[in-house]
Order: C-alpha cells, then structure tokens, then sequence
C-alpha cells in the first residue's frame, strides 16, 4: 500500500484578505499567485455572529485542527479568503467574515461579495440566545438573495454536542420555524429556500453537513451519482461514497440515503488508511503524495460487512461498504471499479473543456456518462443504505 500524504499545506493557505471595510471588495490578496483563476472559483461565505464558531468550522473541516484546538482560535476581525484546491472537483474559496460586521456600513459591496457567491452558510450558536441571530439571518440572506437569486442559503445549527437529542430536535424546530415567520414576513418565503443542519466540530456532523453545501456546488453531481449507482448494482455494493481524502468530505454517493454511522465508519477508515500509509508508504522523489493507481485498502468488520476502498485519483477515493459474500467477486468488483474510474476521468475531461474562466459553479454543464462497461453478474444488492444500522461492529477485525 502506498501512502497518502495530508496536502493541507499545500493545498489551502490563509490568504488575509485584507482589513474591514477598508480594503474591501478585493480582486487580489496576499499570496494570491493567479488572482484570475482564483477569483472565478465558486465562493462559500461564512457568516454568523461572534463568537458562533465559523473560524473553527473552517480550521477543523479543511485544515485538519483538532478540535480542542479551537478554544484557542482569536476572534476574527477580518475577511479571511481561503483557497481550497483539494481536488479537480471540490475547488472553491471559503471567505470567513467577521462576527461584528456592520451590513449597514456604506463601504460594503454586496454586489462584489454576493455576486460570485455559490453558498451562504450561516452558522448559529444553538447554545446561546439566537433571536438576534435569527435577525441577522433574515438581513443577510434577503440581501443576498436580491444580488444573487442563485445562491444556496444553508443554516448550521452548530454547537449542537452541548445538547441531548429532544433538545436538539426542538432547537430546530424552533429555528426553522422562526426563520421561515421571519422570511413570510419580508415577503421572501416562496423564493428564498434555507436548508438546516444539525452540526458540532466534535463528531462527523460538520463533515456531513459541509459536503452537503458542497455537492450542491458541483454541477457534475448527478453524473457522478449514476456512475455510482451503475457501479452498485453491478458489484452488489450496499452503500458507496466518493470522497475527498484529505478533507473526508464526501463529493457524491449513490441514491440509498446516507445514515451517519456508515459515513462515520468510512471516514474512520480513511484516517486508517492516511495513518498507515504515512508510517508505511513509499512516497517517490519529488511527489507530494505518495499514492498511486495501486492504493487500495480492505477491512472486514465483525458483522460480515467488508469496508473496501480504492484510489480513483490523486485527491478522490472511493469507499464501499459491502456484505462479505459479495466481496468474492472481488475480480469483478475490481473490473467494475476500473470502469467505474474511467467514466470519472471522462467526467474530469469534460469539465475541463466546458469550463469558462468567467463561470461560477452553477454555469458548469453536467456531462452524460454512462457507465455502460460495467459487467453485472447476477449479484442482488440489498436495498437500502446499509443493512448495520443497529449492527455497527465495535471493533475493526
Ligand atoms: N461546544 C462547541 N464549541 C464550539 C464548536 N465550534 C466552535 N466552538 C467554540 O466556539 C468558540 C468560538 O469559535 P470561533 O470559531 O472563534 O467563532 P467565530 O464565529 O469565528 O468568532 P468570530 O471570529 O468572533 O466571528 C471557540 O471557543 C470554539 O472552541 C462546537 O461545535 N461545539
């Protein structure tokens, strides 16, 4: 097994983007090489009040921080921009504001903010009083919505670990309900769709929650989920994730719906693999990432199920779960996976062509591949998103 090597270095840097609202509107920040290609990547803003725990999000989820760690974290005064490169799919740019920011400040360009903006995240402290939150929610999001219909607008109901599961659920409900009041009240709620996500920066949820926003930025999605799909019932795979591996936010996954506990197993063992391969792997001269074509990883659970992972490229993975009598067909799985890789990298070629410089994420067309190489034998699938819901090993074999 070759490794992987963590690209978070290389991969997303702090660019400071300069001091609020002064220097705003930028075209350029320091350590910004290629302002251009920079610029034309779809944005994520992170928006929310003081203290709601935006800068950890972003720290935990792309820069690997732990999240003890964030207790440390200085309140920002600034607008930082970060670069995320992790993969030819998953490129954009995080902007994370300042809890203090003034809307009503004149120096404030909305159309420059708004205007390349693929998603609004508005991150909300569920263990504090949210009321002016919820305010400062109905502000941002009728403003943006006015600049830029296209943006996606997403609620992290965050810090969600400090509450049991009826608190957590009414929480909710109780946000969700006042935020839509407050939207019927501007006049904006057959328009303006906000999603909800429960999340912490202690447990899986901000990664789940996070690949979410970022699927929706991916125009090439529902490519991606028919190849998985084909690839499923052709090698009887339960359940399959295409993952970034060094932020282990998943980029696609087939139609089954997600329960957390398998995406929580997959990530387990991508952190397993990433481990290993740091201590074991050969990396070559020169490579920043010691992985190739080759990489593979297979971990039989306790209760017949078997975690398989494969390589697609440099910065993707795929990770299925599957029963262990199906995985003696591991040829065919594997010739299927083959296919299976191919079909992405037509996808990656595509995109590559119809991508314009001047394009946000929602001007990219989706291809139409089919993965029609993949072999099937008369392998049956079970339906549904894993059969282990109650039946989670707690132990790897
Ligand atoms: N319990 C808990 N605490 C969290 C979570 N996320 C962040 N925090 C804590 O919340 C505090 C504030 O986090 P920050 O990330 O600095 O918040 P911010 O929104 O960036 O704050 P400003 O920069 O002032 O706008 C830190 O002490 C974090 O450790 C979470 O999921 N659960």
């Amino acid at each position: 097994m070759s490794s992987y090597q963590d690209e978070e270095d290389g991969a997303a840097f702090d660019g400071q983007a300069g001091s609020f609202p002064k220097e705003f509107g930028y075209g350029t920040f320091e350590g910004d090489q290629d302002s251009q290609t920079v610029d034309h990547k779809p944005r994520i803003l992170l928006m929310g009040l003081r203290r709601s725990g935006k800068s950890s999000i972003q720290k935990v989820v792309f820069h690997k921080m732990s999240p003890n760690e964030t207790l440390f974290l200085e309140s920002t005064n600034k607008i930082v921009k970060d670069d995320i490169n992790n993969s030819s799919f998953v490129q954009f740019q995080i902007w994370d504001f300042p809890g203090q920011i003034d809307f009503f400040d004149t120096c404030f360009d909305f159309d420059t903010i708004f205007g390349g903006c693929g998603a609004l995240v508005f991150v909300i402290d569920a263990q504090d009083d949210y009321i002016e939150a919820l305010n400062k929610l109905n502000l941002f999001v009728t403003k943006a919505f006015k600049v830029n219909p296209n943006i996606k607008f997403e609620v992290f109901i965050h810090k969600v670990d400090g509450l049991g599961d009826d608190s957590k659920m009414e929480c909710q409900r109780d946000i969700h309900q006042r935020a839509m009041d407050d939207l019927s009240d501007s006049g904006y709620d057959q328009q303006i769709h906000l999603s909800f996500h429960l999340t912490s920066i202690y447990d899986h949820s901000i990664f789940e929650a996070f690949s979410k926003v970022v699927q929706k930025l991916i125009t090439q999605l529902p490519a991606l989920e028919n190849l998985l799909n084909i690839l499923n019932t052709n090698s009887a795979i339960e359940k399959s994730f295409l993952f970034d591996v060094v932020s282990k936010i998943y980029i696609a996954t087939d139609s089954t719906p997600v329960d957390m506990q398998s995406y929580e197993l997959c990530c387990d063992m991508i952190d397993v693999v990433i481990d290993l391969s740091s201590i074991y792997g050969v990396k070559e001269e020169f490579e920043l990432a010691a992985f190739d074509e080759q990489s593979s990883s297979l971990i039989k659970l306790n209760n017949g199920t078997v975690l398989y992972l494969r390589e697609v490229n440099k910065f993707l993975a795929l990770v299925c779960i599957l029963r262990e009598d199906n995985f003696d067909h591991k040829g065919l799985i594997d010739y299927n996976f083959l296919c299976f890789r191919n079909a992405i990298q037509q996808v990656f070629e595509l995109r590559n062509k119809n991508q314009s410089p001047v394009t946000n994420s929602s001007a990219v067309g989706s291809p139409v591949v089919n993965g029609s190489n993949l072999i099937g034998e008369n392998l049956s699938p079970t339906s549904g998103g894993g059969d282990n819901e109650n039946n989670i090993p707690s132990r790897l074999d």
